[in-house]
């Protein structure tokens, strides 16, 4: 119920692009690389099949002033990590069953290798595939940065602290699925978002040994609280 569609309009009609999450009724959190500053976008809530309407969803716009790509971000360098961004959205979402507020995890937490979490989103079914109508979600235990940063893994070069990894075998995220979250339950059955869906590799979504890259939320949380405090 947090999960959102960022979308933006091309000739008329607005189009997803990226996932996201509802971190307050009215901030949306994503990634950065989904941010074209020269864009008109909307935030759609409470969306499950993207071919009808089926009541739930509310289509929300955003000001493109209202849009905060974190300052260390470079477009050029998905391995520098920083890859997030905040949309501040020009009313709030009326929040029910079907629109929830995530939670974020404290900060600084990291998960345990194996820790089983799970990406949702309307990205691409195969490498290079078909687009669903209907949100998809998949289990992918998490890969601690030990394992990740291994030379046959990612390697040091491409992954950093301030990024989880999460997959690395059959399924994975895939082009669509970026800025979406790697929901973890907690101990106490709460769900956490503790990532933001950032790259797979170019080799295909689900090549051997790269698991999907996601920002690690818990490493932000000072800018996230900043960032909506003075804004
Ligand atoms: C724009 C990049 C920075 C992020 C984009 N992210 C995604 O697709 C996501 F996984 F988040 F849904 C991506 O991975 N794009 N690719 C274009 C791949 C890509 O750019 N990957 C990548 C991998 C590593 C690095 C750095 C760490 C060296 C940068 C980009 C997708 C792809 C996947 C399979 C086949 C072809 C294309």
């Amino acid at each position: 119920p947090w999960q959102i569609s960022l979308q933006y309009e091309r000739d008329g009609t607005f189009r997803h692009t990226c996932g996201g999450t509802l971190i307050a009724a009215n901030w949306v959190m994503t990634a950065a690389h989904c941010i074209s500053k020269s864009r008109t976008y909307q935030v759609v809530v409470g969306e499950y099949d993207m071919s009808t309407g089926e009541g739930p969803e509310q289509r929300i716009p955003v000001n493109s002033d209202d849009i905060f790509v974190h300052p260390k971000w470079l477009s050029f360098c998905a391995a520098c990590g920083n890859d997030i961004a905040l949309l501040k959205l020009q009313r709030p979402a009326a929040l029910s069953a079907e629109v929830q507020v995530g939670r974020l995890p404290p900060a600084g937490s990291i998960l345990p290798n194996g820790y089983p979490c799970v990406l949702s989103g309307w990205g691409r079914l195969t490498t290079g595939g078909s687009l669903p109508d209907r949100l998809q979600q998949a289990e992918l235990p998490v890969v601690d940065y030990e394992h990740c940063s291994q030379p046959d893994w990612w390697g040091a070069l491409a992954i950093r602290h301030t990024m989880i990894c999460a997959g690395g075998a059959e399924k994975a995220g895939c082009n669509g699925d970026s800025g979406g979250p790697l929901n973890c339950q907690a101990e106490d059955g709460t769900w956490e978002v503790h990532g933001i869906a950032s790259f797979v590799s170019a080799l295909g979504c689900n090549a051997p040994k790269k698991p999907t890259v996601f920002t690690r939320v818990s490493a932000f949380e000072d800018w996230i609280a900043e960032t909506m405090r003075d804004n």
